[in-house]
């Protein structure tokens, strides 16, 4: 699907930040990675769960579009360097900066850098529901199985 992107207000919160704005980095990338607005490098030992800044603001305003904060595969698997919320989601309506729980469920420590990419920003659609309180379920071929009740093979 092509067509027009949603526009997105994004305010930076360093001036640091302009030289390395997110992006897409190819034109069928999904998410923007965001990078580590640190002063020093951050020593994660084993463990580990620091909270990180972006120094991005990004206001979604639509209702109908959320943020996620997802790992990068790369830190994840070589490192063990994925998130400490396991996914961020992203209201809306959040204006403020975009923080990064990063947690090393690895076995060594991680030294990340200053500006270092460290997660990505993916942008989805969301739909608001409205729950109807009823006693009873017309019948489903599911019902209430679940947890590998429809077997392991
Ligand atoms: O990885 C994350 C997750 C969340 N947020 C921000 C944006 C989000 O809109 C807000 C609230 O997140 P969430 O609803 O997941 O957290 P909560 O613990 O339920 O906080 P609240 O009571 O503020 O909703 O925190 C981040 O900056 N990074
Ligand atoms: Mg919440």
């Amino acid at each position: 699907m092509s067509g027009s992107r949603p526009r997105l207000q994004c305010k930076v919160l360093d001036e640091r930040l302009h030289d390395y704005l997110p992006s897409y980095a190819t034109s069928g990338s999904a998410g923007m990675d965001l990078r580590a607005l640190l002063d020093e490098p951050l020593v994660l030992a084993p463990g580990d769960c620091q909270l990180v800044r972006t120094g991005l603001a990004i206001y979604i305003e639509d209702p109908g579009l959320a943020g996620m904060i997802l790992p990068r595969s790369g830190l994840g698997h070589k490192h063990g360097i994925v998130l400490g919320n396991l996914v961020g989601l992203i209201d809306s309506d959040y204006q403020g900066e975009l923080m990064v729980s990063v947690w090393n469920r690895g076995q060594s420590s991680f030294t990340l850098s200053p500006f270092e990419r460290l997660a990505q920003y993916v942008v989805v659609p969301v739909v608001q529901a409205e729950l109807t309180i009823v006693d009873t379920f017309e019948d489903s071929t599911r019902g209430s199985g679940g947890f590998g009740s429809t077997g392991s093979q």
